[in-house]
């Protein structure tokens, strides 16, 4: 067998198109266009490329752009400034800090600061415990993004056994709250690096999400042949960046979301859905 490309290159080209038309819809009746804000602290070369391609994925699809950069020294005080300006700043429709910040600044506290209307990352405390609660709010850009090809490509949820290895809180955390609401009805089960007899939970499930960050973790003897099998892992190497899915497993799978080329493109795409949802939710309640 070999399995069939889930293809979130051409599935994310295609959402972009879709939000286009809202974009220029709310252009229109608003005035202004949405902005996505991005907060980079540090130079980290990663990073900052990954900041890069969502401001090109803006101007493809008619959002504004709203870039902020501090040194990796910089204070505390420094970063909550610019939150503030960003919560405050009414071009500003939604935006991100690019994960992860230098050592010496405390995450969970830059996330809290943030105005939770504005999270387009879906990461901040009161949105995630809104997903816990099944209450509406901005979605994490990869778990959405996964959701989201997996149904467009007819992938069977509802009773799929799903294996997730990897307990991050932008990926193996929250999936499983998205998978097993009753829209998707999955059954998930979240290993990570201490589970016992991972090759056993992997080869029962007949999708596996692999978010470890551990390089070709999942190789093809682990799987159950014809599982839909999506590589979230990136490893930057000397020989360039590898997933957590052994390259072989495309004999086994039924169908695979490939690094690159799968779910990144997607997780882009989902982080401006979530901004054409908030300056649509804004625009219905001005
Ligand atoms: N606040 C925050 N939100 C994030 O969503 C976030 C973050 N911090 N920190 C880092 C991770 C990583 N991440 C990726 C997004 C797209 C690709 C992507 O588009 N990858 C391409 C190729 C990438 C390449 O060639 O370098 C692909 O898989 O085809 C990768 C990685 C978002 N992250």
């Amino acid at each position: 067998m070999t399995a069939q490309l889930l293809d979130g290159k051409a599935t994310a080209a295609d959402i972009r198109r879709e939000l286009a038309e809202r974009v220029a819809k709310l252009t229109a009746t608003t005035g202004r266009p949405p902005g996505l804000g991005t907060v980079l602290v540090g130079d980290d070369p990663g990073s900052r490329a990954y900041v890069a391609g969502k401001h090109r994925d803006c101007a493809q699809v008619g959002i504004a752009s709203l870039r902020r950069e501090l040194p990796a020294d910089a204070s505390r005080q420094q970063v909550e400034d610019v939150i503030d300006e960003l919560n405050a700043d009414p071009a500003c429709t939604g935006y991100i800090v690019q994960l992860p910040l230098p050592r010496h600044l405390d995450t969970n506290a830059v996330l809290a600061r943030m105005d939770p209307a504005k999270d387009a990352d879906g990461l901040h405390p009161v949105n995630l415990g809104r997903l816990v609660l099944g209450v509406d709010a901005p979605l994490p850009c990869t778990p959405r993004g996964i959701v989201e090809l997996l149904r467009r490509y007819d992938v069977p949820l509802a009773g799929a056994r799903v294996c997730v290895v990897g307990r991050g809180i932008t990926v193996g955390r929250p999936i499983g709250l998205l998978l097993t609401r009753r829209s998707e009805n999955a059954t998930v089960t979240l290993c990570h690096t201490g589970t016992k007899g991972l090759a056993w939970h992997v080869r029962e499930a007949d999708i596996v999400v692999a978010a470890a960050g551990s390089p070709a973790l999942i190789t093809k003897d682990m799987l159950r042949p014809g599982a839909a099998v999506l590589d979230v892992g990136i490893t930057r190497t000397e020989h360039g960046l590898v997933g957590d899915i052994h390259p072989e497993a495309a004999e086994v799978a039924g169908w695979l979301a490939p690094m690159p080329g799968g779910v990144g493109p997607m997780t882009r795409a989902m982080l401006l859905a979530n901004v054409v949802e908030a300056a649509e939710r804004n625009a219905n309640s001005a």
